[in-house]
């Protein structure tokens, strides 16, 4: 365990937080780019797979890769040390391997391909230097070419076929790694863009379906459920409830204390709709909805049950009644048509001296 913490330390230490994947990868890649020169410069020495020119050439690299590490993982420069990075990748390592690594028979076509992945990633978000960086890449073999063709004695050849493929092997497994840990970070980076925007969508969706003095489902939150419903073609009733008399209630013991009497009905009947496997819905004032998958007189019962929890509320100034009108989702029936049929029998209900519930 302690072993793990350290690696995971000196991981961060070299390479930064792991919630900046483009700056972690950058880091990574500086390092690995630093060990594969440092790799390379002992493998040509020992192979003899290159020239003395390219060797002195990669040990010279290795401090400037450093410097660039440097700068941009301590000192703030990530996104200069990207371009500069990018650019010494087209302009110098690309035509320096060519010359010394085999020309157009050595490993210089795999390390272009690898470049152009990194920088067109790398500088994803500078669209200038990007395109520019991209055309360089692209373009850079031409001269090349042209050069080994028309002076092939500047180009370092392999003393034999064997330290070709071998050169070729080491190159595209080192390449080949490289490439994936980029693939790899990007994606990363790409998902955990794509699941911060999911989630918050889903926020917003919440906040924009929420009634927020009671934290219960607005008439946008109805709309949803009740198409969601419809759709499914399951029964479900919807309830209306009204406080009796609220705007008394409201004259005599304040807003606020009206305020905290529609907080707790909201409680009794949010309980009740988690209960029932339904939603619970403030459509405005002191008006409330239950939509539960019930039949009517099931639903008559759940209400029955909210008079009685909502009873047993402990409320400053006593009990308060509602009154309620049930109805029962005809098959293909539209919201308003529904929410006109419980809202009448809510209407006769209060007709009929209120704190009763009709269907
Ligand atoms: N405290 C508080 N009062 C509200 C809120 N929204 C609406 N009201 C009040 O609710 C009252 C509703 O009054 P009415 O529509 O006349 O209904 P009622 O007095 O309950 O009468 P009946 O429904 O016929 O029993 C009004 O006084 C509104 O100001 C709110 O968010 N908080």
């Amino acid at each position: 365990m302690k072993k793990k913490i350290s690696i995971k330390k000196i991981l961060s230490w070299l390479l930064g937080s792991k919630s900046l994947p483009f700056q972690y990868t950058h880091h990574f890649v500086l390092l690995v780019c630093a060990a594969v020169y440092t790799f390379s410069v002992c493998f040509n020495i020992a192979l003899g797979v290159s020239d003395d020119f390219n060797i002195y050439l990669q040990m010279g690299l290795v401090p400037a890769i450093i410097w660039i590490w440097y700068q941009s993982r301590w000192k703030g420069n990530f996104h200069k040390m990207a371009i500069i990075f990018a650019y010494f990748l087209s302009l110098v390592s690309i035509p320096t391997n060519w010359l010394g690594n085999g020309g157009s028979s050595g490993p210089t076509y795999l390390m272009g391909m690898a470049s152009l992945i990194y920088l067109s990633i790398l500088l994803r978000d500078i669209s200038l230097y990007r395109r520019l960086g991209q055309a360089l890449i692209v373009l850079i073999p031409i001269p090349l070419v042209y050069i080994e063709y028309l002076y092939p004695e500047l180009i370092f050849s392999y003393p034999d076929d064997t330290l070709r493929q071998i050169d070729l092997t080491v190159s595209f497994i080192l390449i080949g790694f490289i490439v994936i840990i980029i693939m790899e970070n990007y994606f990363k980076r790409f998902q955990l863009e794509r699941e911060k925007a999911e989630y918050l969508t889903e926020q917003l969706r919440f906040l924009s379906e929420q009634d927020p003095l009671t934290s219960l489902y607005n008439r946008r939150g109805l709309d949803r459920y009740f198409e969601e419903k419809a759709n499914s073609h399951a029964l479900f009733s919807m309830v209306i409830l009204d406080l009796d008399n609220f705007k008394h209630l409201n004259d005599q013991r304040g807003h606020s204390y009206g305020d905290e009497v529609l907080c707790s009905l909201s409680g009794v009947l949010k309980d009740r709709a988690i209960k029932d496997k339904g939603i619970a819905v403030r459509l405005g004032g002191e008006e409330f909805v239950l939509l539960l998958p019930l039949n009517a007189e099931d639903a008559v019962e759940s209400t029955k049950k909210v008079v009685a929890a909502f009873s047993r509320e402990k409320l400053a100034h006593g009990f308060v009644t509602f009154s309620a009108g049930v109805a029962q989702a005809e098959p293909e029936e539209s919201q308003e048509s529904l929410l006109k049929r419980a809202d009448a029998l809510l209407y006769k209900a209060k007709k009929s001296g209120r704190a009763c519930i009709l269907m």
